[in-house]
C-alpha cells in the first residue's frame, strides 16, 4: 500500500461515512488520534456546558429544590431510557447510578431469586478481572459453583443441564475484542432454563447490543468508555421488564423505595426499574453522562457500527501493508467489537511510543497493543496515521527506548 494510495482510499471512505461522522460533536485536542475511547470516552462538546449548569444554576442557585425543579429524582431512570435507545431496551428497563461492579453484584445476587433451586454459574476466565472477583465474592456468599466455560463453549456446556442459574458474560472482550455471539449464547442459556447476564461495558454504543430483541435477562456496563460519560460516570443495569416484579435489591437503599418520603423503617420496593435504584445517585457525573448520550441524537447504533467496522477494517488493512507480518488478538471479521489488538512482544514500549506521538492506545498485558476505535469522533485518514505511526515506530526502534522498561501503574 502506497500512503497516497491509501489517503485517497481514506478520503473516499470518509466521504462515505460521512452522516455518522460525528466529530464536530466531541472536543479532541489538535494533533491527537485518541484510540482509548474503549477504556475513556472522549469530551463531548454538550458536556461543559451542561455540568456548569448543573453546579452554578441548579446546585448554587436553586439548590435543593433541583431535586423537583431540574428533575434530579428522576434523573437515573431518565438517563435510563436515554442509554436504552443505544443499547435496544425499551423504556423503564435501564436505570443508571453506581459502579459496573456494583450493579454485577446486584444482578447476580437478583438471578439467585429468579433461580433459587440452582448452583452453576457459567463465567469466561479471561473476562475483565472485576467481574470475576464480583462473581467469586456472591458464590461464596451463595453457595454457587464458578464454572469457566469461554463464552463459545458455552451453548455446548449447556445443552441438556438443568442446573445453571446463569451464564455471566461480557459482550465483547476487553483484551481481544472479539464480539461473542450474544443471541445464541442468550438462547442457549434459555432452552437450559439459565438466565443470560450480560456486561456490556465494551459494547454499549460501540455495537448493536438489542437486549429486548434477543431477550437477555439482566445486564450491566458503564457509562465512561464508548457512552462518553466521563471518568468515574455511573454504570447502568438493565432489567428486563419480565424479570421486574422479582427483582429482589441485594443493596436495597431508600432511593429504591416505594415511598422514600414516608421514610418507614421498612422496605418496600418501587414498582419497575426504579426498585433497582439504591442510594443518591452522584448527580454531577448523571447529569453529565445525560449529556453526553445526546452526542448520538439522531443516529442509529446500527450505522455507528457499521462505521466502525470500515474504521478497524480499514485500520488493519493499513496495519497490513505499512507492518507486514503483524499478529492481532483481534478478529478480522465482523466477529470483533470495536477495536484491533495488535501482540508484541513489547507491546508496551510500543504503546508508550505511539503514545509519544500523539496516538493514544493502551497497553494489555501479557502483549496486547490496543487501538480502541470509537466510530463517532474517528475517521479513516485518523485510521492511516495511526498505523503509519506505528509503522515509524517500529522502523526506528522507538519501542526499545529503556525510558519505557518501567510500567506506569495506569493503563
Ligand atoms: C468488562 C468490564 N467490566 C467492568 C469494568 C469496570 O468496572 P467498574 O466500572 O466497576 O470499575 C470494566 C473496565 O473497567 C470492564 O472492561
Ligand atoms: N475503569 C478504569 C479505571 O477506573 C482506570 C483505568 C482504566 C479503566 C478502564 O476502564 C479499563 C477498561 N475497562 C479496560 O478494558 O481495560
Amino acid at each position: 500500500m502506497r500512503t497516497d494510495a491509501s489517503s485517497t482510499e481514506a478520503a473516499s471512505l470518509d466521504d462515505r461515512h460521512h452522516a455518522t461522522d460525528l466529530r464536530e460533536r466531541f472536543a479532541l485536542p489538535d494533533g491527537v488520534v485518541y484510540l482509548d475511547g474503549n477504556s475513556l470516552g472522549a469530551l463531548p462538546r454538550a458536556v461543559p456546558a451542561a455540568v456548569r449548569d448543573a453546579v452554578e444554576q441548579q446546585w448554587g442557585r436553586d439548590l435543593i429544590t433541583s431535586w423537583n425543579t431540574h428533575g434530579w429524582w428522576d434523573a437515573p431512570a431518565r438517563v435510563g431510557d436515554a442509554l436504552g435507545r443505544i443499547v435496544g431496551a425499551a423504556p423503564g428497563q435501564v436505570v443508571v447510578g453506581d459502579s459496573t461492579s456494583v450493579r454485577l453484584h446486584q444482578v447476580l445476587h437478583a438471578a439467585a431469586g429468579l433461580r433459587p433451586e440452582r448452583t452453576v454459574v457459567l463465567a469466561d476466565p479471561d473476562t475483565f478481572p472485576t467481574d470475576l472477583y464480583v462473581l467469586d465474592g456472591v458464590a461464596r456468599q451463595l453457595g454457587w459453583t464458578v464454572e469457566h466455560v469461554a463464552p463459545d463453549e458455552a451453548v455446548d456446556r449447556l445443552r441438556g443441564t438443568d442446573d445453571v442459574v446463569a451464564v455471566v458474560y461480557s459482550h465483547v472482550d476487553y483484551r481481544t475484542g472479539v464480539l461473542w455471539d450474544l443471541p445464541a449464547v442468550t438462547r442457549a442459556a434459555h432452552d437450559a432454563g439459565a438466565l443470560a447476564i450480560w456486561d456490556l461495558c465494551h459494547s454499549a454504543g460501540a455495537v448493536a447490543v438489542d437486549l429486548d430483541a434477543h431477550g437477555v435477562d439482566l445486564a450491566v456496563g458503564c457509562g465512561y468508555k464508548y457512552l462518553n460519560g466521563g471518568p468515574g460516570a455511573p454504570a447502568f443495569i438493565y432489567v428486563a421488564t419480565e424479570h421486574q416484579a422479582a427483582f429482589s435489591n441485594v443493596i436495597p437503599g431508600w432511593h429504591g423505595h416505594a415511598q422514600p418520603f414516608a421514610m418507614s423503617g421498612e422496605y418496600a420496593p418501587a414498582d419497575g426499574i426504579d426498585r433497582a435504584r439504591i442510594g443518591t445517585p452522584p448527580m454531577l457525573s448523571l447529569l453529565a453522562l445525560e449529556a453526553a448520550l445526546t452526542a448520538f441524537d439522531g443516529v442509529e447504533i446500527q450505522d455507528v457500527r457499521a462505521r466502525s467496522l470500515s474504521l478497524t477494517g480499514f485500520l488493519r488493512r493499513c496495519i497490513d501493508a505499512l507492518v507486514p507480518g503483524t499478529t492481532y488478538a483481534s478478529p478480522d471479521d465482523e466477529g470483533r467489537g470495536s477495536q484491533v489488538a495488535v501482540r508484541h512482544p513489547d507491546a508496551y514500549g510500543v504503546v508508550q511510543a505511539l503514545i509519544a506521538r500523539g496516538v493514544i492506545g493502551d497497553f494489555r498485558t501479557p502483549d496486547i497493543v490496543r487501538l480502541g476505535v470509537a466510530a463517532p469522533y474517528l475517521t479513516h485518514a485518523d485510521m492511516l496515521a495511526a498505523a503509519t505511526e506505528l509503522a515509524a515506530v517500529l522502523e526506528a526502534d522507538e519501542h526499545l527506548d529503556p525510558a519505557y522498561s518501567r510500567r506506569s501503574a495506569v493503563t
